[in-house]
């Protein structure tokens, strides 16, 4: 799903109304049904309904889902922040739509009775500057209400992209955003005051939207679903692809069991592990499937023979830093092989800036944050973030997958596609090995290094949402991972057995 930035918004929303042809009361008519349906869904009918109205299409929005959800029997109270002759055309025409039974306050009067659920329209994509009077103050009544708040399109007050560092924003239990998510609500800027991002789609056009240039994506199931290759009939071990992962060390061998177990569910033919041959049990007792290499010395510090054999590395998670490592690792880069690079392996390449150029073209690197700062260097914002990911992205030619909430997944030529699923159960020790060994399956599988990395990152996170849902976000655990990726690989490619 293609996710439009700045002026592309309005642009989108002009463009539908002029092609439908729908006028734009209409295009509001149908946001808001798709707004209201939800409403209707998720909040108990006997919650009475705050409705923060502000002047303009936003708040035309809310006006239209009050007069919705009161015909459907909710107990609605509309409040205005603003006067009827500052509201925008389309926003007046729904204040007079209001049916008489529903009560029209001014802001100043809002009562909120317990289990009062607000809705919030004070501001959509029309934000401008910092928030004022009376806007500053609904925002800080919501913010200190202790109510649940359901935000339309945006938490109000927030940039629909960047510079929401410390800004004043209404802090969302859930945001309906309309068609695509905007960009804020996918980074850490704006995304904590966000809550659950839902995506409402409301029709505007498909021709536009193919259209559209836009350097950012977001990836839900329809979009991971294009992804997956078929299995051919006459499929062996030999032709499904053979992956190598270096993974491990004396202290950390269970990097090695975590990564070995998500690569044997990657579909490749093959997976082989090379790791200290003293923790080479660990790996046979936890996966009979897979062939160990193993090392003389309780570190990496060579490469297992015959390379030629592989297909596709994955390099890092739990290796150390040993000086022999840097030497292995050197020598397995020369190997030209596509690699999925993470943990320790990204550690050395920014403590030795050289083997950089040595990274295949058409690798995957796989930082969080802070390995990120080492490669790339530091940054003052959500956007100098992303320039410099992108830099990083080009100078190497590979992807780079920056792990954490809504995981980004940076292509070589510059574009950004933002994972719809995981959850916070997800940030633990060990997930990233899982991820790691995931990838490597995929690639050595035959995927496209951009194909690997959305579809893993996105499969990796549907095993996180199935896991949690099964044993809570606190209590489940990176192994749990590896169980669930193959459920979530059903929910895409569908049953083998119908
Ligand atoms: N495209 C779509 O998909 C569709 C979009 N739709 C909806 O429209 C929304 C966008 O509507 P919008 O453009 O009217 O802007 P919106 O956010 O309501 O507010 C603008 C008003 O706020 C004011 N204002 C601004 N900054 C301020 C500040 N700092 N402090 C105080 N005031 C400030 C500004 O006043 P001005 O600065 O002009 O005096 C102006 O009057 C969008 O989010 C979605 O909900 C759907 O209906 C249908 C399809
Ligand atoms: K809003």
């Amino acid at each position: 799903m293609k996710i439009l930035t700045g002026s592309r918004i309005r642009e989108a929303d002009r463009y539908t109304i002029a092609r439908e042809p729908i006028d734009s009361i209409a295009l509001m008519e149908r946001a808001s049904e798709s707004i209201a349906q939800w409403v209707a869904g998720h909040v108990r009918p006997e919650c009475p309904l705050a409705f923060f109205v502000g002047k303009g299409n936003n708040g035309g929005d809310g006006l239209a889902v009050a007069r919705m959800l009161h015909r459907a029997g909710f107990s609605c109270a509309v409040y205005l922040a603003f006067g009827r002759d500052e509201l925008s055309e389309e926003c007046r025409f729904n204040l007079e739509r209001l049916p008489r039974g529903l009560s029209v306050r001014p802001m100043a009067e809002a009562s909120l009775p317990e289990g009062t659920v607000i809705v919030d329209a004070l501001l959509g994509t029309g934000v401008r500057g910092e928030l004022t009077e009376p806007l500053l103050g609904a925002v800080r009544r919501i913010n200190s209400s202790g109510c649940r708040v359901v935000s339309i399109d945006l938490p109000s007050g927030m940039f629909s992209e960047f510079g929401n560092a410390g800004r004043t924003t209404v802090r969302a239990t859930t945001t309906l955003t309309l068609e695509f998510p905007k960009l804020a609500l996918l980074l850490p800027e704006g995304g904590e005051a966000a809550g659950e991002v839902v995506v409402l789609p409301i029709g505007l056009s498909e021709e536009y939207m193919d259209r559209a240039e836009s350097l950012y994506f977001y990836t839900d199931a329809a979009a991971a679903a294009r992804l997956p290759l078929s299995r051919p009939k006459f499929a062996h071990k030999g032709n499904c692809g053979h992956a190598l992962l270096v993974c491990g060390s004396e202290d950390m061998a269970g990097a090695a069991v975590l990564a070995t177990g998500a690569a044997l569910r990657s579909g490749c033919g093959l997976v082989t592990v090379h790791l200290p041959r003293s923790e080479r049990v660990s790996v046979h007792a936890n996966s009979p499937s897979a062939i160990v290499s193993g090392d003389p010395e309780p570190v990496f510090s060579r490469l297992p023979r015959d390379m030629g054999r592989y297909d596709a590395v994955g390099v890092g998670p739990g290796v150390g830093q040993d000086p022999r490592s840097f030497e292995a690792l050197e020598a397995l880069l020369r190997a030209g092989l596509p690699a999925v690079i993470d943990a320790d392996a990204l550690n050395m390449l920014s403590a030795r800036t050289e083997l950089q150029r040595l990274v295949a073209r058409g690798s995957i690197l796989t930082p969080h944050l802070g390995e990120l700062r080492r490669l790339a260097g530091d940054w003052a914002s959500e956007d100098e973030k992303i320039e410099k990911t992108r830099d990083l992205a080009s100078r190497l030619g590979c992807c780079v997958v920056v792990k954490g909430a809504h995981t980004m997944v940076c292509s070589s030529d510059g574009r950004c596609f933002f994972n719809s699923s995981g959850n916070p159960g997800m940030a633990k020790g060990g997930s990233g090995d899982v991820l790691t060994g995931f990838l490597a399956g995929l690639l050595a599988r035959g995927y496209e290094p951009l194909a690997a990395a959305i579809l893993g990152v996105y499969l990796h996170g549907r095993a996180g949402d199935r896991a949690a849902d099964y044993y809570g976000q606190e209590a489940m655990n990176a192994g749990d991972l590896i169980d669930f990726l193959s459920e979530a690989q059903q929910e895409i490619f569908g049953r083998d057995d119908g």
